[in-house]
């Protein structure tokens, strides 16, 4: 198949090459490419986009070929749509209103990208209304270190990976206090509730959540220090900066946007999302990662679910 990916930073590089492995031909642009967008994804039968969230919108205004199949990979929220109560896009949701007779797909799953450089196994989740499209993207990527499973909830897929972001700047911080195992495991369960909550009111199947592209790529991003939402976490809890943090992170933490987007809504909605939340109050310097922990523990009490 000719395929062209969107982007040249760790995640569009990791996915261009498990793509040219399996024999494809690839074909890459970024910024800094001498040829143009368009000419590099003219014929493709099959884009990918691996951009960061605040590049999304101005790739797609700088194309003007028709797309058949587009995958995003993207785990972000559009920090220029969702207000009013109108809930903001995904990515994928970003490309479909561009490119509204293209096929699209997303992918997702615990995958960092470090590690699937490595030659690492790995799983994944590729999720579309359209199966023929799942199909040809899971024979596209599969091979005998990358196992893809197919999903008809691209809705719950997206969000998963968007969501647990934000919960991996939280368990980030947790470990920089080093406030031990148990405290992690009640971070990542509940971040996983508060995930379930916000997700099933957007539209989501709950289920999804605990699949791959959910549970699966909050416990990566919850237990890697490869991870650049934890390390953001972390960071602040060691009494960096964000500023400072920011400066020497290698490559983009999705979950600072995110968070903000996310809480602005869910508090418009009345959805309940303490964690995000203090991940949101932390991320603003409103206050200290000692203190989040202290609004989270003294809660009301309330039971489980
Ligand atoms: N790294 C990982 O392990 C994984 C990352 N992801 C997701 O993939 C996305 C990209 O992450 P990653 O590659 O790691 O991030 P990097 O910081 O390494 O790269 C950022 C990418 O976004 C592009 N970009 C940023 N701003 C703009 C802009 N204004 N216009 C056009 N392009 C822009 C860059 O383009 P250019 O190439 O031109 O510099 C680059 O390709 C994120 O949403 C992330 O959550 C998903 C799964 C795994
Ligand atoms: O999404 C990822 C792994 O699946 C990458 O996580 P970070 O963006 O936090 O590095």
């Amino acid at each position: 198949m000719k395929i062209a990916v969107i982007g040249a930073g760790a995640w569009g590089s990791t996915l261009a090459g498990l793509v040219r492995e399996n024999g494809h031909d690839v074909s890459i642009w970024s910024r800094r490419s001498e040829r143009s967008l368009n000419d590099t994804i003219a014929n493709a039968e099959l884009v990918i986009s691996a951009v960061s969230m605040k590049g999304v919108r101005s790739v797609i205004e700088q194309i003007s070929t028709p797309i058949p199949a587009i995958v995003t990979a993207t785990k972000g929220l559009d920090s220029q749509s969702g207000s009013d109560q109108a809930l903001p896009l995904l990515p994928s949701q970003v490309w479909q209103s561009a490119f509204a007779k293209s096929a699209i797909a997303v992918l997702s799953g615990p995958n960092l990208s470090k590690e699937i450089q490595q030659g690492l196994p790995a799983a994944s989740v590729v999720a579309s209304q359209d199966q023929t499209l799942a199909d040809q993207v899971q024979r596209a990527f599969s091979s005998s270190r990358f196992r893809v499973y197919t999903n008809s909830d691209p809705l719950g897929v997206e969000l998963g990976g968007t969501l647990k972001n934000v919960i991996a700047i939280a368990v980030g911080a947790c470990d920089g206090l080093q406030l031990g195992t148990n405290a992690k495991s009640a971070l990542v369960t509940r971040g996983l509730a508060e995930m379930i909550r916000l997700g099933t009111t957007w539209g989501a199947k709950s289920e999804t959540f605990y699949g791959l592209s959910g549970l699966g790529d909050l416990l990566a991003t919850c237990s890697s220090a490869l991870s650049r939402n934890y390390q953001v976490g972390f960071g602040l809890a060691q009494g960096r900066s964000l500023d400072e943090i920011l400066t020497n992170l290698e490559g983009t933490a999705e979950g600072i946007n995110t968070s903000q987007v996310l809480v602005r809504l869910a508090t418009e909605q009345g959805i309940s999302m303490p964690i995000s939340t203090q991940v949101d109050r932390l991320l603003r310097g409103e206050i200290t990662p000692q203190l989040a922990v202290n609004e989270l523990m003294q809660r009301d009490s309330k039971p489980e679910g």
